[in-house]
């Protein structure tokens, strides 16, 4: 794939190049590419249309919460998913530069992960305290703003509180953060409910363009959050991926992978199997056909 512009970054599964004209200053090109990582490994095998899916997604999304945005003043960051590149036609987004904010603002309905842990240990998540019996998959009394820090390529992000939040960005900044994260989120999950799909939780990136608070990135794909078929969610033990079990149990149960080496190629039918998750995951939300 050869995007003749500058690359400025380039993450597990996607690109960012600076697509700034003299005439349109200020723009990127956020690529997103067909490769998939699984425990914190990218694999080796691409899935065909992963970015493409991904990407429509998240302009799905961007429609779909704009009146949420609209309500807190604040906007996003996509100016077209057409006027691209033909080689990364589908699969990548002009956006404009923003000045992004130092925070990854996740918000949480469902207990999982690192979220299940910390309330093992403390009862709560971050400053919020939670009833007692919840258990992995549990659905939370409310949503929970779970912030943390960027990391380093390669590197975890870092769990922060609200008070680190106010250090970065300001009191109000920081306030007006955690209620558009928590609003963005109720938004999706209701709409990913409707659709068969638990929206457990999912990270927003945000940055300002001025001083108008902008929804940047990605928004509310597989990759950014987390979807567990609604059919199957059962609290007490780790939920299935909507797009990713199949690659992880056949990595875990199939291919002698020991999860330290390089992992090996997928076969042919995990790669059509997770396919038509993604596709299916996009037709279920969207109502649209995937061309
Ligand atoms: N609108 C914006 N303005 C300024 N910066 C960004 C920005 C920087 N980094 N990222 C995350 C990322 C997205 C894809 C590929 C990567 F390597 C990294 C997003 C954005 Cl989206």
């Amino acid at each position: 794939m050869s995007v003749e512009l500058p690359l400025l970054a380039r993450g597990k599964v996607r690109e960012i190049y600076d697509a700034s004209t003299p005439a349109a200053p200020d723009r990127l090109l956020l690529v997103a590419s067909d490769r998939i990582s699984a425990y914190d490994h990218v694999l080796p095998t691409p899935i065909p249309d992963k970015g493409r899916v991904l990407t429509q997604l998240s302009v799905w999304w961007f429609e779909q919460l704009t009146p949420v945005l609209e309500s807190f003043g604040a906007s996003h960051h996509l100016i077209s998913a057409t006027d691209v590149p033909d080689d990364v036609a589908g699969r990548a987004m002009l956006v404009r530069r923003l000045e992004m904010l130092p925070v990854e603002c996740v918000a949480r309905g469902y207990l999982s992960g690192s979220g299940t842990k910390e309330y093992a240990r403390t009862g709560s998540i971050r400053d919020v305290a939670l009833p007692a019996g919840l258990v992995e998959g549990s659905r939370l009394p409310a949503p929970v703003f779970t912030p943390s820090t960027k990391a380093e390529v390669g590197e975890h992000d870092e769990a922060i509180d609200f008070a680190a939040v106010v250090s970065a960005v300001g009191a109000g900044r920081a306030e007006e953060l955690r209620e558009l994260t928590l609003a963005l989120y109720s938004r999706g999950a209701e709409i990913a409910e409707a659709a068969g799909i638990v929206l457990a939780d999912t990270k927003f990136e945000f940055g300002l363009d001025g001083d108008e608070l902008v929804l940047a990135d990605e928004v509310l794909t597989p990759d950014s959050s987390r979807f567990w078929p609604a059919s199957s969610w059962s609290p007490g033990a780790a939920q299935p991926s909507y797009d990713k079990q199949y690659v992880r149990d056949w990595l875990t149960n199939e291919s002698g992978w020991d999860r330290t080496s390089t992992p090996p190629e997928l076969p042919d039918d995990v790669v059509a199997a997770t396919r038509e998750r993604y596709v299916t995951a996009y037709e279920q939300l969207t109502g649209r056909s995937f061309a």
